[in-house]
């Protein structure tokens, strides 16, 4: 794969295509979190291979599990994980995933010793601070506010009181290990609203799922009774978060592409994607089989949505915003600002170097129809970034994006995976 400025193809004509996806990164790494705390050998099939992924399988190593490939594509393993005492004197490489960042360092917080974290440059800028906080007051030592840090142990668990309006993956990591300490956690959320709540159920269906007893029955309020983790043979849903820049890519072309194995019942945001599309001026199907098929008009309607809830999608949105032929409103995102980059300032920065017009409000994006022009998209080592530039690439030639490659964090694929939808592999 090219590591930098990538042409990204212009589509001769509408597309028409049915495009596989790989496990979904926030199910594989939740899966694998429960698989290495469970009470005895788990499997956990179709787990994506990417770099978020690697480095969670690389982070449960270094705590003790044993992860051993049962079979393997290029996409996706099936791991055998067998759990192993929670090991200290390891060090964690977050990466820039926040699954890792966020969900390891309670795990680690059962170690006999401390546990070292780091990860990328821009990692360091990350909100870490409320999780971190949360396990000092539940009884751990913590050596810092923000990548790098290390967490030592023991943790008695307890009752805490977060804000976790910056990140849902706060309440998610508390939530995955709270089991396995011995009073169990209850914890509270006090703040602006907490975004992407699909994410929170996506955590609390998987532990029911693992035996473990969670109470969510009041807003903002988690318990989790101390026990035993089962272990499961789970396979992982394909990454509809993913799904977005292709599905976009028949609205862009009026084309039509289909998804197979797309879940009728899910936690997963991507789901969203089908109301929205919709909104958007798609035909949008989902078959009892399970393949999701979107239908382009030839012409995308703005949109004006809160999508609070569905965060990780608002790059392909917005791109699909700067091809509108109305304007667009994206609100209740505030908190893109510390995902992988500051996404609303990459998106409108980005968008306008196209020729575009796209301002930042305090909450998400306004984009404003405008001709765009060829130049170069930057990436920011973010991997929606990257696929957004591909999205708008389609119909404006001329589109460079830079550092494709960071596509790697969640679909190393993606390259060959949008030459084979576009024919031209
Ligand atoms: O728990 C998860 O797997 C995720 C939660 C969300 O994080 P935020 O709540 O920080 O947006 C989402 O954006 C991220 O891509 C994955
Ligand atoms: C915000 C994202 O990732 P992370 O899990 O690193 O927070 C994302 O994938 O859009």
């Amino acid at each position: 794969m090219p590591a930098q400025h990538w042409p990204a193809p212009v589509a001769t004509g509408p597309v028409a295509a049915s495009v596989e996806l790989p496990g979904s990164k926030s199910v594989t790494n939740r899966a694998l979190v429960l698989a290495a705390l469970a009470e005895g050998p788990g499997i956990v099939r179709r787990a994506l291979r990417s770099r978020d992924a690697d480095l969670m399988v690389a982070a449960l190593r270094a705590l003790g599990a044993t992860l051993e490939p049962m079979a393997e594509t290029s996409a996706s393993v099936d791991w055998r994980v067998t759990p192993g005492p929670v090991r200290g004197g390891a060090h964690v490489d977050a990466g820039l995933a926040g699954t890792v960042m966020r969900f390891v360092p309670p795990v680690a917080a059962l170690a006999d010793g401390p546990v070292t974290f780091d990860g990328d440059p821009h990692a360091r800028k990350r909100p870490m601070g409320p999780i971190l906080d949360a396990l000092r007051a539940l009884g751990a030592r913590v050596e810092g506010d923000a990548l790098p840090f290390t967490v030592s142990g023991p943790v008695a668990g307890g009752e805490v009181t977060i804000d976790a309006s910056a990140s849902s993956q706060f309440v998610s990591g508390l939530l995955l290990t709270a089991a396995r300490f011995e009073k169990g956690v209850t914890i509270r959320h006090s703040g602006p609203p907490v975004p992407s709540q699909p994410h929170i159920d996506m955590t609390v269906q998987m532990l029911r799922a693992a035996g473990v007893r969670v109470d969510d029955g009041e807003r903002d309020v988690w318990r989790v009774e101390p026990g035993p983790v089962a272990p499961r043979d789970l396979t992982v849903e394909p990454d509809l978060s993913n799904a977005a820049p292709f599905l976009a890519a028949a609205m862009v072309t009026g084309g039509t592409v289909t998804v197979p194995g797309w879940p009728a019942v899910t936690t997963q945001p991507g789901d969203a994607l089908r109301g929205l599309l919709t909104d958007m001026g798609a035909t949008v199907h989902l078959t009892d089989g399970g393949e999701l098929s979107v239908t382009g008009a030839g012409r995308i309607e703005g949109i004006d949505a809160d999508l609070r809830e569905v965060g990780e999608l608002t790059p392909t949105i917005a791109a699909l915003a700067a091809l509108a032929s109305s304007p667009s409103r994206v609100r209740g995102v505030a908190h893109l600002r510390g995902h992988e980059t500051d996404r609303l300032a990459a998106l409108a920065t980005e968008i306008n170097r196209l020729g575009g017009d796209a301002e930042e409000t305090d909450d998400g994006l306004i984009v404003r129809p405008r001709p765009l022009h060829g130049g170069v998209f930057h990436s920011y080592d973010d991997h929606r970034m990257a696929t957004a530039g591909a999205v708008i690439g389609l119909a404006v030639p001329g589109v460079e994006v830079e550092n494709i490659a960071t596509t790697g964090k969640t679909l190393p694929e993606f390259t060959a995976m949008w030459a084979s939808m576009l024919g031209t592999e």
